[in-house]
C-alpha cells in the first residue's frame, strides 16, 4: 500500500499550533520556512551583504524577505513562483511554472545576464496524499534547480536545494558532488521530523 499523507483537516490543526507558524507570524515573517533558511545560514554561513542570488519556489517569501535582509542594498534578490508573491522591499518578484522555458529567460533578464552567487531553491510539489509520488515530483523540481544553478552561478557560487529522501537522492548527491567543492545535508530543526524533506548544501561551485 502507498503511505498516504495527513488529511487536510489534521494538517491545518497541526500547522496553527504549530510554535514556528506562531513565532513567524509574531515576528512578522511571512512563512515559518524562513527559520530552516536562518539555521542553515547561521551554520554555514550563507547569506551576506552584496550577494546577487535567486530563490526558487519562493512564495509566500519568507526565504526572500529573509535573504533580502542579509543582503543588503548592495546585493540582488530574484524571487520566483508558480504563485503570485506580494512585492517585497528589495526583491525582484516573478511568476511562472519553473519547469518551463520562459522561465528561465524571465529569471536571466531580471539578472541582466550577470552570473548569481547563490541559488536557492525550496521548490515543492503540490502534495498528492502519496508519498512515492510527492518524491518523484520533488526530485524533478530539485532537478530543475539543478540545471539553473549549473546555468546561472559564478564559479565559486553556491546552491541550497530541498530534496525528498528516497529514490534518486543519493544519485542526485553524486551528481552535486561532481559539480561542486562540498556538498553537505542539512535537516534544520523547522522541517518536520516525519518529512522526507532534507536541503542539500552544495557550495563552490567549479565550471
Ligand atoms: C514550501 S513553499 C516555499 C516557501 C518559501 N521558501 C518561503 O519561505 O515562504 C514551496 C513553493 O514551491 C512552489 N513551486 C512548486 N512547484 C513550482 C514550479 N514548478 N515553479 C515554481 N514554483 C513552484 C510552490 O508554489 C510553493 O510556493
Amino acid at each position: 500500500m502507498p503511505k498516504r499523507r495527513k488529511s487536510s483537516a489534521a494538517w491545518l490543526r497541526e500547522h496553527f499550533s504549530d510554535p514556528y507558524v506562531q513565532r513567524a507570524k509574531a515576528e512578522g515573517w511571512r512563512s515559518r520556512a524562513v527559520y530552516k533558511l536562518e539555521e542553515i545560514d547561521e551554520r554555514d554561513r550563507l547569506l551576506r551583504p552584496g550577494l546577487h542570488l535567486v530563490d526558487l519556489g519562493a512564495a509566500p517569501g519568507g526565504w526572500s524577505q529573509y535573504a533580502a535582509r542579509k543582503v543588503g542594498p548592495e546585493g540582488r534578490v530574484v524571487a520566483f513562483d508558480l504563485l503570485p508573491i506580494t512585492p517585497l522591499p528589495g526583491v525582484v518578484c516573478l511568476q511562472g511554472d519553473f519547469r518551463e522555458r520562459e522561465a528561465l529567460d524571465a529569471v536571466t533578464d531580471a539578472l541582466d545576464g550577470r552570473a548569481v552567487d547563490l541559488v536557492l531553491s525550496d521548490m515543492a510539489p503540490n502534495t498528492s496524499g502519496v508519498e512515492a509520488v510527492d518524491q518523484i515530483r520533488s526530485l524533478a523540481l530539485a532537478e530543475a534547480a539543478e540545471a539553473f544553478a549549473i546555468h546561472a552561478l559564478r564559479p565559486g557560487g553556491d546552491f541550497l536545494v530541498k530534496l525528498f529522501q528516497g529514490p534518486g537522492f543519493d544519485d542526485f548527491v553524486r551528481r552535486m558532488r561532481g559539480h561542486f567543492g562540498k556538498v553537505v545535508v542539512r535537516k534544520p530543526k523547522a522541517s518536520r521530523e516525519r518529512s522526507p524533506e532534507v536541503y542539500l548544501l552544495a557550495r563552490n561551485y567549479a565550471l
